[in-house]
């Protein structure tokens, strides 16, 4: 099964007044926002770690954003309890120059070059690397003297990224950071975070919708709906409760009678069947053996599954018979 790639040993919420020096956690009671009728947040109890990454997943309009922009003191609260690093991080000076949220779009000034925009972020920014930074202008193949303004969309998105990373804030979130960017760049992206923070541990927080590409990296997994928290586990415990079993139709139906199969596809006489909840090991090593093939099922499937829409019907080819409640 897939385990996190950093290396380190998990840690626990760190508390207390001042940044730990792994990172900042993050601590919200009955968390709320409202946009008029809205609820974009709805009583979140949540509890994130210091010095770990976590992965923040949800359907479009989720809150994923509305969170991260409470967090980063771009929002205030409209109740409840947030505290980063044990306080609140509003109009809180000292705890913001902690913090980087990078979102599309947001974290550079435009008609400038990127060298004065990382020459403005060194100069707020006690813990950014501008010598690092430069570097890693020339590593996604942007030129210093180049204006956000008149960069391609997945450059731009580049450039965002290269501020997040460099920044090292003890408290990192990156908010559909890999927006426009091709393949080799996410790549390149996903490479230097989980070698930069295994050197220079902090709290990182990534969301977004290609969590294939990410759910390697993650160590926790909080799944936002509808304003609300649906999940949010240490990621090895997510997968130890998800396997993919594929093999002949009849071998495989007659296996999957026995779970509780959240997807299903058919590749010619070949049936993959997804299955979450409590896993009878014997069942498995016993299909094993039998030629079927079991895998640690992708997190994408358990996402679709968790957070589908039972009056939209059936888009994923999923058969979604299982209670979410069995995964929590
Ligand atoms: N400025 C705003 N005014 C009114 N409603 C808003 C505003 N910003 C967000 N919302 C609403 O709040 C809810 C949560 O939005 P949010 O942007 O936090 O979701 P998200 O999970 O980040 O979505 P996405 O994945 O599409 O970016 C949505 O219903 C959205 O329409």
């Amino acid at each position: 099964m897939t385990q996190p790639h950093t290396g380190r040993s998990q840690t626990g919420g760190s508390g207390g007044s001042g940044a730990d020096p792994s990172g900042l956690d993050v601590h919200t009671r009955d968390l709320s926002l409202r946009y008029g009728k809205t609820r974009a947040l709805d009583d979140l109890d949540l509890d994130l770690g210091a010095g770990r990454i976590h992965g923040l997943l949800g359907r479009n309009g989720a809150g994923k954003t509305t969170l991260l922009s409470i967090l980063a003191s771009l929002l205030p609260s409209g109740g409840g309890v947030v505290e980063v690093g044990g306080r609140d991080p509003f109009e809180d000076e000292e705890r913001m120059s902690q913090i980087s949220l990078i979102r599309e779009g947001g974290n550079t000034v435009g008609d400038e070059t990127l060298s004065w925009n990382l020459d403005l972020h060194a100069a707020i920014r006690p813990t950014f690397d501008r010598d690092w930074a430069g570097h890693l202008v020339t590593q996604f193949g942007l030129s210093p003297d180049a204006k956000p303004d008149k960069l391609s969309r997945g450059q731009r998105s580049a450039a965002n990224a290269i501020l997040g990373l460099a920044a090292r804030a003890p408290l990192t979130m990156f908010d559909e950071v890999h927006l426009g960017m091709d393949a080799p760049t996410r790549q390149l992206f996903t490479d230097l975070l989980i070698a930069d923070v295994v050197e220079h541990p902090r709290t990182i927080i990534l969301s977004s919708h290609l969590i294939s590409e990410i759910e390697h990296l993650l160590e926790t997994v909080t799944v936002l709906h509808h304003g609300r928290l649906l999940l949010s586990a240490e990621a090895d415990d997510v997968r130890r409760r998800g396997v993919t079993i594929t093999g002949p139709v009849a071998a495989v139906d007659a296996l999957g009678r026995q779970l509780s199969v959240v997807a299903m596809r058919d590749l010619g006489p070949t049936r993959q069947i997804t299955a979450y909840g409590e896993l009878d090991e014997r069942l498995l090593a016993d299909a094993e053996r039998a030629g079927l093939e079991v895998s640690a099922a992708p997190l994408q499937d358990l996402f679709i599954h968790l957070t589908a829409d039972p009056t939209a019907g059936n888009t994923s080819g999923n058969t979604a018979t299982s209670d979410p409640e069995a995964l929590s």
